[in-house]
């Protein structure tokens, strides 16, 4: 009798859990992305930006969102690593896919790697939002402003290179303009979109959204979309009557 009630007490108490992956090509933002929604949904810090290194195994995250335990796995995107991908299609409720907005020489390789993983028959029906990351600046590239020249002694002073010589802060000042007109050429979501322009899209929930992994613009709106829609999808419902199988023949 205690164990029918228990287990009507846990069924309407106990919070709903989805497994939610984070794919993209390396350097996309993934593990940044991770650790900023630690941060928003935990009073945990989570990782800054300088302290994340590229991802070789898998790291997990699990945060509490709208009445839901969410937990997070993110995988390392380079190519190698790419084919560790669907050891976690199977168990998945969704996946987060995020590109590097700023960076247009790599939407190719992002595309491909995205085409591949749609197609697994494993992810069948699974949510997806396409993340386009990397929409906000760095902080120094707003303080020295979108519009007008950078002057090199301005510059010089954010960076506190004032000791090197001029040849050196010349190279400096390029890097840093090179580095400045990828950030300022970040794709807008819907530009994303229409160049992905993915086929296979159907029969599954998906969003495309413009985030910043680094100080988090959009990112709790997404979380609130993901949940909503894994909530409501056929794949939530078969993983969990597959669940209720195995638990009922473990008895
Ligand atoms: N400007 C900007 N840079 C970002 C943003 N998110 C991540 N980055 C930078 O992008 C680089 C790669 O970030 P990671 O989070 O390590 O990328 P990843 O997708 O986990 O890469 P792998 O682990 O190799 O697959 C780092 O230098 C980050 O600081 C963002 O929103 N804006
Ligand atoms: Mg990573």
């Amino acid at each position: 009798m205690f164990s029918l009630f228990y287990g009507f007490w846990k069924y309407i108490f106990s919070k709903t859990e989805f497994h939610v992956l984070i794919l993209g090509i390396d350097k996309a933002g993934k593990t940044t992305l991770l650790e900023k929604l630690k941060a928003l949904y935990s009073n945990l810090e989570g990782l800054p930006p300088d302290r994340i290194v590229p991802t070789v195994g898998l790291n997990i995250g699990r945060i509490e969102a709208s009445n839901t335990k969410l937990i997070f796995w993110d995988l390392g995107g380079q190519v190698g690593l790419r084919t560790i991908w669907e050891k976690y299609y199977e168990e998945a409720h969704a996946v987060i896919y995020v590109i590097d907005a700023s960076s247009p020489l790599r939407f190719e390789d992002s595309k491909s790697a995205l085409e591949k993983v749609l197609r697994h028959t494993d992810l069948q029906g699974a949510p997806l939002l396409i993340l386009a990351n990397k929409q906000v600046l760095p902080s120094w590239v707003l303080m020295v402003g979108y519009e007008g020249t950078v002057s090199s002694s301005k510059l010089a002073r954010y960076l506190n290179l004032m000791e090197l010589d001029e040849r050196l802060l010349v190279m400096v000042l390029l890097r840093c303009v090179l580095i400045w007109q990828d950030i300022d050429g970040a794709v807008s979501s819907s530009e994303l979109a229409r160049y992905l322009d993915l086929k296979e899209l159907d029969e599954r929930p998906y969003m495309f959204e413009g985030v910043s992994a680094y100080d988090g613009t959009k990112i709790k709106d997404c979380i609130d979309w993901l949940v909503e829609v894994m909530e409501r999808s056929k794949r939530t419902d078969r993983l969990r009557a597959r669940a209720g199988v195995a638990g009922s023949l473990n008895v």
